[in-house]
């Protein structure tokens, strides 16, 4: 892109980043369930840096369902990867339930576009995984059965990973995630490879267990559609290092449906903010 077109488009970034609904940001600080503090973060990458997030400052409300949406690369799973604690800031700081983030905890599960099940084990196994490694399985057996039945595998627990579909395969993922009770999931693409009517179902199934065990949700997408049929705020970010282009908050009901007239304009919008033309 030459400079004269990069400039042009940045300002129209920039004016549909001023449309962007203005609603007030929930109250930082005490009560929230993550907070992420002017977060900037780079690798080091051939000798180089590579600058990946900056500045990034929001919050996240208890139980609240939040999507993600940027290009390709800008750092999304990145960020992730930062709340999830398996690696700390470059700079700032992430806090969740009051407590800095400076390491994993089955408090905040993270689920990934693939399924990355243990092919040796069988679904109950993989389920039950989470608890094993606490030494909490023989006292929370009956938990693994519950996680199995919340995604409808119930009848599978005894199935092997090759065994099951590619919806069924992210079903026990989730399983395994649940199972340990999170208060936070942090979920990226976790539908992304999934034929679109197994992702529809999936969509309704993750909206039905959100309103059941009441977690709080961030989700990565692609999909400005499933962002909005499933979350209330979507936070879209730009080009890598990413930064929070605009925000936009809805309180549509659930269950959602992808013609809504409000949902279609709002999906206009964020397509702009992501410069693509609708
Ligand atoms: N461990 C790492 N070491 C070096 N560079 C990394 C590392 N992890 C990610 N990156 C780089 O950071 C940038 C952001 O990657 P990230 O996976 O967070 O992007 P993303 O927005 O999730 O992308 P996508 O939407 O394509 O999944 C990319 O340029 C990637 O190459």
């Amino acid at each position: 892109m030459s400079d004269a077109v990069f400039a042009e488009q940045a300002v129209a970034d920039q004016a549909v980043a001023d449309r962007a609904v203005a609603a007030p940001a929930p109250h930082a600080g005490a009560g929230m369930a993550v907070e992420i503090r002017k977060v900037s973060h780079h690798f080091r990458l051939s000798g180089k840096s590579l600058p990946v997030l900056e500045g990034i400052d929001f919050s996240v409300a208890p139980g609240e369902f939040v999507a993600l949406l940027g290009p390709s690369g800008c750092g999304k799973s990145t960020l992730l990867r930062l709340i999830a604690g398996l690696e700390p800031p470059s700079a700032g700081a992430i806090v969740a339930d009051s407590e800095p983030v400076n390491r994993p905890d089955p408090s905040r599960n993270l689920v990934f576009q693939d399924p990355t099940l243990f092919p040796w084990a069988t679904v109950w196994r993989n389920v039950a995984t989470g608890l094993e490694a606490r030494g909490l399985l023989k006292q929370h057996r009956a938990r693994v059965d519950d996680a199995l039945a919340l995604v409808e595998l119930g009848g599978f627990a005894d199935a092997y990973p090759h065994q099951l579909s590619g919806g069924m395969a992210q079903r026990a993922s989730l399983a395994r995630a649940l199972v340990n009770d999170p208060s936070l999931l942090l979920l990226d693409e976790p539908l992304g490879k999934l034929d679109s009517l197994t992702r529809m179902t999936l969509q309704v199934e993750l909206v039905r267990l959100w309103q059941r065990n009441g977690f709080t949700a961030l989700l990565v997408t692609h999909d400005v559609e499933e962002a909005l049929l499933l979350a209330s705020r979507v936070i879209v970010f730009s080009e890598r290092p990413a930064r929070i282009k605009a925000e936009f908050r809805f309180d549509e009901p659930y269950p959602r449906h992808r013609d809504d007239p409000g949902l279609i304009d709002l999906r206009r919008r964020i397509l702009g903010t992501l410069g693509l033309a609708t």
